[in-house]
C-alpha cells in the first residue's frame, strides 16, 4: 500500500484527494497536513499534522496542491528530506520555479499546472497548430471560479508556451496581458493571455488561431475538480518508480 501524504488536504483539490484515495487498492491518504481545523471528518487512521517535516517524513509520496509560498516552504523541506512530489500548484514566481528545479536534482517531482489528460493532449495540438499555422494570431482565454487566487492561469501560461515554442519564440518576449486605451494595431508575434473570473467555473481554457477569412478555436472544458485529483493519483502511483528529475503529466502519460 502507497502511503501518500497530502500538502492542502483542506482545500478543495485536497479533499478530492482524500475522497478517492479511500476507495482506492493501492494507495491511502496516510498523512494530512493541515493549518487550519477540517470542515469535514478526515480518515481515522490518517496522520494529521500541520508540520511539513513530519509529513515528508511519514509519506511514500507527497501531493501538494496549496498556494505559491506553500509549495515553497515543502520544496524547501523536501531538500531536507527528499522524497517523491507530485505538485499541483499554480502561480509559482521566479524563485519558486528555480526550487522546484534544484529540488528535483535529489528526488522524482512531477509538476503539472493541470493534471488532466484533455489539456495534456492539447499542449500538443497548440503547438502544432500554432507551427503550422504561422500566419495566424494566437489569442488565449481562460475561465475559471471567483475563488481562484492566481491569474492568468497555470494552464493558460502552459499552453502559451506550447503556442511560443511552436514559433520558435520565449512567451516572456511576446505575452501581453492586457489591452486598453489607444495602444495602437496589434503585433504578429504577440500572444494576449487573458484571465475571466466568475461562479463557480471548475475551469476553461480556449486558444484561438485567429487570421483573415478563417479562425480556429480549440476549447478544453473541466465539468469536475475530479479529474484533476484522479489525474494526480495516477501521478503519484507513477512517480515514486522514477529516478530522481522533473517531470510532467505528459511524461506519466506516455504522450
Ligand atoms: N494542476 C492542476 O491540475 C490543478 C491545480 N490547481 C491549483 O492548486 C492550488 C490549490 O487549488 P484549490 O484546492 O482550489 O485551493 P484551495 O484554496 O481550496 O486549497 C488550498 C489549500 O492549501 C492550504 N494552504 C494555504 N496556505 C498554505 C500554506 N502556506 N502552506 C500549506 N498549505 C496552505 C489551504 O489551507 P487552509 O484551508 O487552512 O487555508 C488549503 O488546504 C491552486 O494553486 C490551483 O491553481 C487547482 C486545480 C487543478
Ligand atoms: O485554481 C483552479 O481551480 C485551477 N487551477 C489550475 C490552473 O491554474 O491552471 C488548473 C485548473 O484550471 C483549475
Amino acid at each position: 500500500m502507497i502511503h501518500v501524504g497530502i500538502h492542502g488536504s483542506t482545500g478543495r483539490v485536497g479533499r478530492l484527494l482524500i475522497d478517492n484515495l479511500i476507495k482506492d487498492k493501492e494507495a491511502k491518504p496516510y498523512v494530512l497536513h493541515a493549518i487550519e481545523e477540517f470542515s469535514f471528518t478526515p480518515p481515522k487512521d490518517a496522520v494529521v499534522t500541520d508540520d511539513v517535516l513530519t509529513l515528508l517524513q511519514k509519506s511514500d509520496v507527497v501531493i501538494d496542491f496549496t498556494i505559491s509560498i506553500g509549495t515553497e516552504t515543502l520544496l524547501e523541506n523536501a531538500l531536507k528530506h527528499p522524497t517523491p512530489l507530485v505538485i499541483g500548484t499554480t502561480g509559482l514566481n521566479e524563485h519558486q520555479q528555480n526550487l522546484l528545479k534544484e529540488a528535483a536534482n535529489n528526488m522524482p517531482i512531477l509538476y503539472s499546472t493541470n493534471m488532466s489528460l484533455g489539456v495534456a493532449v492539447l499542449n500538443r495540438l497548440v503547438e502544432l497548430a500554432s507551427k503550422s499555422l504561422s500566419d495566424f494570431d494566437i489569442e488565449i482565454v481562460e475561465q475559471h471560479h471567483r475563488y481562484k487566487k492566481d491569474a492568468p492561469s497555470g494552464t493558460a501560461l502552459t499552453l502559451g508556451e506550447h503556442a511560443a515554442r511552436g514559433r520558435g519564440l520565449n512567451l516572456d518576449d511576446v505575452r501581453i496581458s492586457g489591452r486598453n486605451g489607444l495602444i495602437g494595431e496589434r503585433s504578429k508575434d504577440e500572444i494576449a493571455i487573458m484571465a475571466l473570473r466568475g461562479g463557480d467555473i471548475v475551469g476553461r481554457h480556449t486558444v484561438g488561431f485567429y487570421n483573415d477569412g478563417e479562425f480556429i478555436e480549440m476549447n478544453h472544458t473541466a465539468t469536475s475538480r475530479d479529474t484533476f485529483a484522479k489525474g494526480a493519483i495516477k501521478a503519484a502511483k507513477w512517480i515514486i518508480n522514477q529516478p530522481n528529475g522533473l517531470y510532467t503529466i505528459s511524461d506519466c502519460l506516455g504522450l
